[in-house]
């Protein structure tokens, strides 16, 4: 269950956007950036973001979310509506520390599926429920979601999203993520 706490305009460089508040069980802020009037329409435009601080905040090339942050925004901000929902799942839901120490594996050899296992840990840790709520909040019909990631369209429509088109968020790897996106391809099955 989500909660609403607060709601204020936000001007970014990708357009005038509303910036919402959420918290649910975990207790974190959650942001939601909504563009134009999104309530009960059908065909919304939505990136379901999950938070990466280095890449987002401090712009790593080990990855592709800053880009594909900015590739949304920018698309969202464009059409007459849209909404980026932030999820606060660091590192596919294993948080800041143990996505460094995979790093450090990867900087050995390892591959990002292969360095989350090697922790003990399961190589995705996320669910979508905030994103599905927060979809729900809105009363939202359909979506034409965000994203190159089977398994997030499979977890959002097996839970009551309706999902109208798939927007493909392609980035041109670069020297330092060329081997993280073929891994994802590969092993993850991203449609890249
Ligand atoms: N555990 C781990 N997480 C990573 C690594 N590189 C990036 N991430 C995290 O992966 C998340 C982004 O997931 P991606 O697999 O890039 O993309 P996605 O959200 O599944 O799919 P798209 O919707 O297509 O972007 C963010 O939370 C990043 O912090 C890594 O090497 N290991
Ligand atoms: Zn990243």
């Amino acid at each position: 269950m989500i909660e609403f706490y607060a709601k204020a305009k936000l001007p970014t460089r990708f357009g005038v956007f509303n910036i919402y508040v959420f918290k649910n069980e975990d207790k974190k802020d959650h942001a939601v950036l909504v563009h134009g009037d999104i309530e009960e329409e059908e065909n919304v435009p939505v990136r379901i973001h999950s938070e990466c601080l280095t890449g987002d905040v401090f712009g790593s090339m080990r990855c592709d979310c800053r880009d594909q942050l900015i590739t949304s925004l920018k698309y969202i901000g464009s059409r007459e509506r849209g909404m980026l929902i932030y999820l606060r799942q660091e590192g596919r839901g294993i948080g800041l520390l143990n996505k460094i120490r995979a790093y450090n594996l990867e900087d050995n050899g390892k591959d990002t599926v292969e360095a989350n296992i090697e922790q003990g840990l399961p190589a995705d840790n996320r669910h979508y429920n905030f994103a599905i709520d927060v979809i729900k909040y809105f009363n939202i019909k359909s979506i034409e979601l965000m994203t190159n990631n089977p398994e997030k369209i499979k977890n959002l429509e097996e839970n009551g999203i309706k999902i109208s088109k798939r927007i493909p968020v392609i980035i041109e790897p670069n020297s330092f993520d060329k081997f993280y996106l073929e891994t994802k391809k590969d092993k993850m099955g991203h449609m890249l």
